[in-house]
């Protein structure tokens, strides 16, 4: 079902901290230019691993779903992983049918496709985010 590992989502209280972090790690030009996504209550900054990125994501507003996160884990921490799948509409039908708690409606994600998130409660304790692939493939 699942397919290919798109991003790993790590919190941070300081995108500039931790993007300087992963420049020294990965080298400048593997490290994008933070931006806003008020609809998912998150400022966003993409870091480009060989194989995958890093979503670094810090807390937008005072609804972020990351607050909780960050308050058990002040120095931030790997967060969510993300899979790509082919259909985000079978795909949510399969989850559901399992029993899996699926949080909320599929909605537009930093890569600019459906996406939703499985509760991590029922994914052996990993947030799991499930997108729709931006190649029309998995
Ligand atoms: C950049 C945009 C987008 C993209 O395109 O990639 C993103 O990635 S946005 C990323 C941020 N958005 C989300 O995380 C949305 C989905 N998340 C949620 O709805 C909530 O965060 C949550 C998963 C329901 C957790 O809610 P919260 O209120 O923070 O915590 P609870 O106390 O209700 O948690 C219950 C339980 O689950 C454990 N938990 C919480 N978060 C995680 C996590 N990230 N990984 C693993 N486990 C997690 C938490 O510790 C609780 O466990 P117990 O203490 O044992 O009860
Ligand atoms: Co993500």
């Amino acid at each position: 079902m699942l397919g290919r590992l798109n991003h790993v989502g790590v919190a941070t209280a300081s995108i500039e901290r931790s993007a300087e972090c992963y420049r020294m790690l990965f080298g400048d030009a593997a490290v994008g230019e933070p931006f806003d996504l008020p609809a998912q209550g998150v400022r966003v900054c993409f870091v480009d691993a060989p194989n995958t990125q890093i979503e670094l994501i810090e807390p937008l507003g005072a609804d972020s779903p990351i607050h909780g996160f960050l308050a058990k884990n002040p120095a931030g921490g790997q967060h969510h992983l993300c899979y790509e799948v082919p259909d985000i509409h079978a795909a949510k039908s399969w989850f559901e049918g399992k029993g899996m708690r699926v949080l909320g409606e599929p909605r537009i994600g930093a890569h600019g496709t459906p996406i939703f998130f499985v509760h991590p409660k029922d994914m052996g304790g990993v947030l799991t985010e499930i997108m729709e692939s931006p190649r029309g493939e998995h």
